[in-house]
């Protein structure tokens, strides 16, 4: 933990996320165990406690179906009155803290203060927009959140518009969006949860909702949410081309381990090794590439580099073996190569860091040693653009802009070989998603099924073991 707590002093804090990152710490909330009805409790009591003094004589709640429409149920509540209008049907509430809330309001609704309609159109509110004309309103705006996709939809659409409309003719109407403002509508004030989203606008005040720092920084099942889906008609080859390599005369089962691990994810896998790997390899789901020799070295650059064109991600250093070959290789490679590579194991060791330049395409796995080889620059950390996978009791996941720790895993992972299936594993995720997620992504499933196997099976697993377990890890988390 002491380096963790080193790097957060050193990589500066957020003050500005993006809907995405907002998402996978609200979901990383509940996986620390924070209920999520809670949190939107206290969002739209954030709300309430804002616009509770404002005298107005009409308050009218526009919701949408997912959360934030649930926030603004809340904010309903609170208030006692006011007209709430749900745009879409009781049923199509895409939440069960949404429709709880919602639920709660019908019950209120028989006493009269608070009024519910559900509505399709725009059109079915018309009568609303032609009585606030002359009156003094509060509009809240709880339509969509951080949960918008592409361009403003209808009804939405056209109830913004009416909103910005009446805006101008009458001075008296007061809009507050709830956490993030709606399409294009005109917002007064916009009272967003826990931090400033990119898309929020001017009059932005942030309430804190109760998520602790930690959601921040624990890998969880909002990582693995936001990871790219595994889209169901696609194409061979769609869901990443993943090629490894490495191996040498010494070692041939690492990148054997690392193929099969990324297969389970990705859904091309070559291999490019030296003969003595690939004419012992009797495994038809690979593609081979054999160049001649005991180790990878210079002469197998040009090589390399003509397949490598062919994938997503390269896998490099499982089983390559660390010496002047395997160094001239390393480094004449990647000065040449400039896509995505997780760089592992012996490629760690041979390459020459003086004036190595950490590109973005890279995600580094290196264990305690490896990465004091690598004796990274803490002092000039945003020079590390690359990714770097600490693996460790927890491992560390950070680069120039991101810190994060997993905590799942367990000493059984000291087998050999579970590096190499990190490996595999990290690069078939690397393959259709951005370095961050997939590093720690990687780390939290390797080390979920190694927890998994812990529970089956005791220490005595072993990386194929883990291997096997990977699908079921992506089942319990999809
Ligand atoms: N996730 C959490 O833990 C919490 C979320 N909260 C609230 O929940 C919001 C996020 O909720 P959700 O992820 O459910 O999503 P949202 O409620 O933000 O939006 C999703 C809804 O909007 C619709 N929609 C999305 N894009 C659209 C478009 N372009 N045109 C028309 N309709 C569109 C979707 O069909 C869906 O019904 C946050 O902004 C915040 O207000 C708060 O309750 C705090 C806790
Ligand atoms: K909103």
């Amino acid at each position: 933990m002491e380096l963790f707590n080193i790097l957060k002093e050193k990589i500066k804090e957020k003050e500005v996320i993006t809907p995405k990152e907002m998402a996978i710490i609200d979901d990383n909330a509940e996986f620390l165990g924070i209920p999520k009805i809670l949190l939107m409790e206290n969002a739209g009591k954030a709300v309430y406690e804002e616009i509770k003094n404002i005298e107005a004589e009409e308050y009218i709640i526009f919701c949408g179906t997912g959360n934030n429409g649930g926030d603004g149920f809340v904010v309903a509540r609170h208030l006692g009155k006011g007209e709430v209008i749900l745009i879409g049907k009781e049923g199509e509430i895409k939440t069960y803290e949404a429709r709880e809330n919602f639920k709660i309001l019908k019950n209120l609704a028989e006493f009269g203060n608070i009024k519910i309609r559900e509505i399709r159109r725009a059109e079915e509110v018309e009568d609303i927009f032609e009585r606030l004309k002359d009156k003094k309103a509060v509009i809240v705006d709880a339509m969509i959140g951080t949960g918008v996709k592409g361009e403003l939809r209808e009804p939405f659409k056209t109830i913004v518009d009416k909103i910005n409309e009446l805006k101008k003719i009458n001075k008296d109407i007061l809009v507050v969006s709830v956490d993030v403002e709606t399409g294009h509508l005109k917002s007064d004030l916009t009272i967003t949860f826990h931090k400033r989203k990119t898309i929020n606008r001017e009059n932005v005040i942030v309430k804190d909702i109760g998520i602790p720092k930690e959601a921040e920084y624990i890998v969880g099942w909002g990582d693995l949410k936001a990871l790219r889906k595994r889209d169901s008609n696609s194409h061979k080859g769609q869901n990443g081309k993943v090629l490894i390599i490495g191996g040498s005369r010494d070692f041939f089962g690492a990148p054997i381990l690392a193929g099969l691990s990324a297969l389970k994810i990705a859904d091309l896998v070559g291999i490019l090794s030296v003969d003595k790997v690939i004419d012992k390899l009797n495994h038809p789901e690979f593609i081979m590439y054999k160049v001649e020799g005991d180790y990878l070295s210079s002469q197998h650059v040009d090589y390399a580099l003509n397949i490598a064109k062919k994938y997503d991600v390269v896998v490099l250093g499982n089983g390559l073996g660390a010496n002047n070959r395997t160094k001239a290789f390393v480094n004449e490679f990647l000065s040449k190569y400039d896509k995505k590579v997780v760089i592992d194991a012996d490629a760690i060791k041979v390459i020459d860091y003086n004036s190595f330049e950490f590109s973005e395409n890279y995600i580094f796995t290196p264990h305690k040693k490896e990465f004091e080889y690598m004796n990274v620059d803490l002092e000039n950390i945003e020079e590390i653009k690359s990714t770097i996978v600490l693996k460790g009791k927890y491992d560390i996941i950070f680069n120039a802009d991101n810190l994060k720790i997993n905590k799942t895993g367990n000493a059984g992972m000291t087998v050999g070989g579970t590096g190499d299936v990190l490996a595999g594993l990290i690069g078939a995720l690397f393959a259709v998603n951005e370095a961050f997620i997939s590093a720690c992504c990687g780390a939290f499933i390797n080390g979920y099924a190694g927890d998994l196997l812990l529970k089956e099976k005791g220490y005595c697993y072993t990386s194929l073991d883990l291997i096997e377990k990977i699908p079921n890890v992506l089942k319990i988390f999809e």
